[in-house]
């Protein structure tokens, strides 16, 4: 009897855990899936995918990219394709983004982490009204008042970079932050050191919840009657803490908008809108708009940093960025700033932006792209459930000399279209709702710092770790300004901005 139970216990569990990738789809035809690295019983891959983020190198990644174009990987219940060649990319998630756009379950990271709230890992069903909403920070009209205000941030932040050169980092936070906070909430940043590094902190555990817990990738665990969920008191206590720390943040913006002083604002004008016919809850409502300030801040601030980090290692573009900023914002005491306008002019501003996130990609991974029905592709037969990850790192190298920083590569006709052969953003239903808030940003900034200030190594450091994480000094800067002349164009500017005092208190955020 008991040695029977020792054969028959594994292999009903192994069945019961079978990844989705090795059942039969919807139809019943068996699955036809690429190759793959061999993995261990029930847990599949999971450990191989379990130090990828230690390596700068990204070694894993590009090695499970020679399988081919796509790469298959168990992990735990869960099958995921791993689409290595840009070609790939643009027939799964974009051509056929109808069926590969929900995501798969995360009891943990989305559900109790995230109250099921947050759209980025939301299931299509729940993911669709969300969208909807957020939908329109991606239109025209709400671009060009949104410009306005990043306008008005970046004659802040180069006002910071001159008044205060060794705190560069923190004032692309300030920038990154505020310009977010703003869009989202109403009111530029006036929060307190405590309440942005509370903030901050919910970013750090939400991100590292993210496949980090056991339970995600055996999703089925979560079944179990409460009782015997042992995890839970862990992740519910710090689900409690985040909600917290977001209502801190919410109440007062909703106070405001119920007594009608609040200022122009996505919540305001749109998400909270009669108009808007937003069917979520008030909960809903915070989540979503909490989660556009979590997701807007570090993913600009990190860009921002990776820019001086090429313009540390490669002089050479700096100096070409420079002279195309003076050809058509002019020189010394007869210079302006570039605006948004000049993107067309700017063309290897817009190509630099494009650079700097294939260079030192921010996601190495993006989140599963999970198919929502059956899909038969070039000879294979991905039953509904497998999730499609973009390789991000192989296929931003799907270039010559893929470790130089090179804008030229981009200068192709579709500079001003930060999505186009870049997939930095996802892409797809599914592609980063904020790209354009971003791209924005991007080009604003650098072309602003580039016009005004010269940038130097301070100390040793290897252009291999960026910090990205890291919230003080990532790696060693001399910020210098360009020429004193430079000195009149920052002030007036941020004087006419109506921000200089402001960039003169330099805050301490973080
Ligand atoms: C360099 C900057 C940025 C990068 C690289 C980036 C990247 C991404 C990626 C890879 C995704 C997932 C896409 C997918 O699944 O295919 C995403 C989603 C998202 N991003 Fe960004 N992002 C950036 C800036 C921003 C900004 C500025 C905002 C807000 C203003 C923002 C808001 C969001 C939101 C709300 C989602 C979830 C969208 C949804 O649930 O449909 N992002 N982003």
């Amino acid at each position: 009897m008991h040695f029977h139970c020792f054969f028959t216990v594994p292999a009903c569990l192994a069945e019961y855990f079978k990844p989705v990738g090795k059942r039969k789809g919807q139809r019943g035809i068996k699955p036809r899936l690429p190759a793959g690295p061999a993995g261990v019983p029930l847990f599949g891959h999971l450990l191989t995918l379990k130090n990828i983020r230690e390596d700068p190198d990204c070694q894993e990644l590009k090695d499970l990219a020679k399988f081919g174009e796509m790469t298959t990987l168990h992990l735990g219940s869960k099958t995921w394709i791993l689409l290595n060649s840009k070609r790939v990319v643009s027939e799964i998630i974009a051509k056929r983004g109808n069926a590969t756009n929900t995501r798969s379950p995360m009891p943990i990271a989305s559900g109790i982490v995230s109250h099921h709230r947050r759209s980025l890992l939301l299931p299509q069903e729940q993911w669709k009204e969300p969208r909807r909403v957020m939908h329109n920070l991606l239109n025209g009209t709400a671009l060009k008042q949104y410009g306005e205000w990043q306008q008005q941030e970046s004659a802040q932040m180069l006002a910071e970079y001159l008044f205060q050169p060794k705190r560069w980092y923190k004032h692309n936070y300030r920038y990154a932050n505020s310009v977010v906070h703003r869009i989202a909430l109403g009111e530029r940043l006036v929060k307190s050191t405590k309440e942005l590094s509370d903030l901050q902190d919910v970013v750090t555990y939400f991100v590292g919840s993210i496949g980090s817990s056991i339970i995600d990738w055996f999703p089925e665990l979560a079944r179990l009657p409460r009782f015997l969920q042992v995890w839970r008191p862990h992740w519910d206590q710090l689900a409690e803490w985040n909600n917290n720390v977001y209502k801190s943040w919410w109440y007062p913006v909703r106070k405001q908008i119920e007594d009608g002083t609040a200022p122009p604002s996505f919540v305001r004008d749109v998400l909270l809108h009669p108009d808007t016919k937003y069917s979520g809850d008030d909960e809903d409502a915070m989540y979503l708009a909490l989660q556009l300030i979590e997701a807007g801040s570090d993913t600009t601030r990190e860009a921002l940093n990776i820019m001086i980090m090429a313009s540390l290692e490669y002089p050479h573009g700096f100096k070409k960025a420079r002279d195309e900023i003076d050809r058509v914002c002019g020189t010394g005491n007869d210079s302006r700033y570039p605006t948004l306008d000049d993107m067309d002019d700017l063309r290897y501003i817009c190509a630099m932006s494009k650079e700097v996130l294939r260079w030192k990609p921010i996601f190495i991974l993006t989140p599963d792209h999970t198919s929502s029905e059956d899909i038969d592709f070039e000879g294979y037969h991905f039953p509904a459930g497998v999730g499609f990850v973009i390789n991000e790192v192989v296929v931003g190298n799907e270039c010559e000399n893929p470790d130089e920083f090179i804008p030229e590569r981009w200068m192709d006709g579709h500079e001003t279209d930060i999505t186009h052969g870049l997939w930095q953003f996802g892409g797809g239903r599914r592609i980063c709702i904020g790209y354009r808030l971003a791209q924005r940003s991007l080009f604003l900034n650098i072309a602003r710092l580039i016009q005004c200030f010269d940038f130097q190594p301070n100390g040793p450091y290897n252009p291999k770790f960026l910090n990205l994480e890291s919230t003080d000094e990532p790696f060693p800067v001399k910020v210098t300004l360009r020429h004193e002349t430079y000195r009149q164009l920052i002030i007036d500017e941020a004087t006419r901005a109506g921000v200089l005092e402001d960039a003169k208190l330099a805050r301490d955020i973080l």
